[in-house]
C-alpha cells in the first residue's frame, strides 16, 4: 500500500492511513548501544526489519557505507531537502545535521517490514508530532562513566565531539525519565540481557511479520 505524506497547516507531517507493522524508534545517548542492538536484531531476524537510513552531514566512519548506514550529504543539500518538505524530522546533533526522510521510511514500509529508526531525543519529539505511531524505546547506559568509557573505546570521536555527545547524553538521560516519553527504557548494562529485553518487547510485531510471509 502506498504511503501518502502531507504537511498540515501547523507544519506537522501527517501520513495517509495504511496497514502493516508498527515502526520502532530506538533512541538514547550516543554510545548507549543502539546500533549494536539493532544490527544484531536485524541479523537474527532476516526479512523482518528494515532500517530507516537517515541523512547526516557528518563524515563517514571507517566501515560505514553511504546509503546503508547513512546518506552522507552536505548542509546545503540537506537544507534544500528540508525546505522541499522531504523530511519527517531533522535535528542538529554534536555539530552536524541529522534527519529522517519520508523516502527512508517509505522504502521500508513498502516492503511490509518493521521500520527501525535510530534518532536522538529531538527526533523523538518531532516524530511524536507526526502520525507515524511507532513503539518508542530508549536505550540507556548504566552510568555516565560507563557511557564515556564506551565512547572513548569506540575511538570515533575527537575530544570536542566526545564532550558534545556527553553533554547531550546528560540531557537525554534526564528526559528519558519523564513519564510517557518512551514505551520502555532498557538499561544496556549486560548486552545479552538488553537484547533479550528488546526482543521481548518486539515479539508481537515480529510474529505478525513472520506470519504474514
Ligand atoms: N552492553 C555493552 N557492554 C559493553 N560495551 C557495549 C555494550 N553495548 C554496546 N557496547 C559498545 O559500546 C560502543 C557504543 O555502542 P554503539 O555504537 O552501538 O552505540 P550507539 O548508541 O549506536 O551510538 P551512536 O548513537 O553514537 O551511534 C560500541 O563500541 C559497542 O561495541
Ligand atoms: N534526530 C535524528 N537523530 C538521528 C538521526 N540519525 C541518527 N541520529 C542520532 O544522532 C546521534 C549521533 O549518531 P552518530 O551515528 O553520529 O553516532 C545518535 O543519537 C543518533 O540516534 C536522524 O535521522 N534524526
Amino acid at each position: 500500500m502506498q504511503l501518502i505524506w502531507r504537511t498540515d497547516d501547523s507544519g506537522t507531517v501527517r501520513k495517509g492511513t495504511m496497514s502493516g507493522p508498527r515502526p520502532v524508534v530506538l533512541s538514547g545517548p550516543s554510545g548507549a548501544g543502539k546500533s549494536t542492538l539493532l544490527k544484531r536484531l536485524m541479523k537474527d531476524h532476516e526479512g523482518v526489519f528494515g532500517f530507516s537510513v537517515s541523512h547526516t552531514t557528518r563524515s563517514p566512519r571507517p566501515g560505514e557505507e553511504d546509503g546503508k548506514d547513512y546518506h552522507f550529504t552536505t548542509r546545503e543539500a540537506m537544507q534544500e531537502g528540508i525546505n522541499n518538505g522531504e523530511f519527517i524530522e531533522n535535528a542538529e546533533f554534536s555539530g552536524n545535521m541529522y534527519g529522517t526522510s519520508k523516502a527512508a521510511v517509505e522504502n521500508v514500509r513498502a516492503k511490509n517490514l518493521i521500520c527501525i529508526l535510530d534518532v536522538d531525543i529531538q527526533g523523538v519529539k518531532r516524530i511524536k508530532e507526526s502520525d507515524l505511531d511507532p513503539i518508542y524505546i530508549s536505550i540507556q547506559p548504566p552510568s555516565m562513566e560507563i557511557l564515556e568509557k564506551r565512547l572513548r573505546d569506540r575511538q570515533t570521536e575527537t575530544e570536542e565531539s566526545l564532550q558534545k555527545r556527553l553533554e547531550a547524553a546528560r540531557i537525554d538521560m534526564e528526559l528519558s525519565k519523564e513519564p510517557g516519553v518512551f514505551d520502555i527504557v532498557i538499561i544496556n548494562d549486560d548486552l545479552e540481557k538488553a537484547y533479550e529485553e528488546l526482543k521481548k518487547i518486539l515479539n508481537e510485531e515480529i510474529t505478525k511479520v513472520q506470519e504474514a510471509k
